[in-house]
């Protein structure tokens, strides 16, 4: 834990107890938008793709790559990754080996993660506990999960200061606006261009009600953006139109055929949109 701490400190950053959220990670100094405010290689990882796989184990890329003749399942793009992913990969080797064929087929990415992960302590004696992250790519295609322990300490906000982003199977958390110094560094675990009801919907899995000032926005404003964001569909008269927010503030008003709804229709589509 001290070296944590002092790890956090050199890049301006201290762990904190965060009222109603547990632990969090919070600014020692000012970032400006941009700056990497932390990076990180995952503690553990494993690819999506398991059987047929088109990604290295090591580094994540996709090019030149051969299999592990032994289990088959691995992957890597040269000696280097091979190397360096040896260690582990020799306790799991064994046992995938030894799997049939069609069980080694069934393997899913999740499934090798937690072997990888108990496999690693087992290695290193550590105690560990943290979340796992979808390691995306630059078009936010999932390339497989990663376990990042520092990472994990930051919690989410769907009005976020932060971004997480990955380079291979490096993390990257990026300020997304000026972080003065004592702020908290938030990320949004989900989509954040959703409406509150489907940014609920989505937070279910992780077990807390975010209170962040979207989601505490009154009625009003929720429907404003719910409009903006999904816009409710007109469907008046099979119309296919748009209801947005009127200029009285009070009424939404369908841009393609004109018709006025009023607060209360509002309402009602809404909550059959979120019923859905
Ligand atoms: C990745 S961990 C973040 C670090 C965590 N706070 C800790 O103490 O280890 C995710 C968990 O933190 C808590 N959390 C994250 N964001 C939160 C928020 N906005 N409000 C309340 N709890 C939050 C939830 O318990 C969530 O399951």
């Amino acid at each position: 834990m001290e070296n944590l701490q002092r790890a956090l400190e050199s890049r301006g950053l201290a762990l904190a107890s965060i009222p109603g959220k547990g632990r969090g990670l919070v600014t020692t100094r000012d970032f400006v938008p941009g700056d990497v405010i932390i990076f990180q290689e995952p503690y553990a990882s494993a690819p999506n793709k398991v059987y047929t796989s088109s990604i290295c184990d090591g580094c994540f890329t996709s090019n030149n790559l051969r299999k592990c003749s032994a289990c088959k399942v691995a992957w890597y793009c040269g000696n280097t990754c091979q190397r360096s992913e040896w260690k582990l990969h020799q306790l799991e080797c064994k046992a995938l080996a030894s799997l049939r064929d069609d069980r080694r087929k069934l393997l899913t990415s999740t499934v090798r993660l937690m072997v990888r992960l108990i496999l690693k302590k087992q290695l290193q004696n550590e105690q560990l506990s943290c979340n796992a992250h979808t390691i995306c790519d630059d078009e936010l295609r999932p390339l497989g999960t990663g376990l990042y322990p520092v990472i994990s300490m930051i919690n989410h906000s769907c009005v976020p200061n932060s971004i997480l982003m990955f380079e291979y199977r490096m993390g990257f958390v990026r300020a997304t606006e000026p972080i003065t110094k004592g702020t908290e560094i938030l990320i949004s675990y989900i989509e954040t261009a959703a409406t509150t009801a489907t940014r609920k919907k989505d937070l279910k899995q992780y077990f807390f009600t975010c209170t962040c000032a979207r989601c505490t926005k009154n009625l009003h404003e929720e429907l404003e953006e719910t409009a903006i964001l999904e816009g409710f569909r007109c469907r008046d008269n099979q119309c296919n139109g748009f209801l947005i927010l009127a200029s009285d503030n009070q009424s939404f008003t369908c841009q393609k055929c004109g018709i006025f709804r009023d607060m209360q229709d509002i309402e009602k589509i809404s909550k059959s949109v979120a019923w859905r």
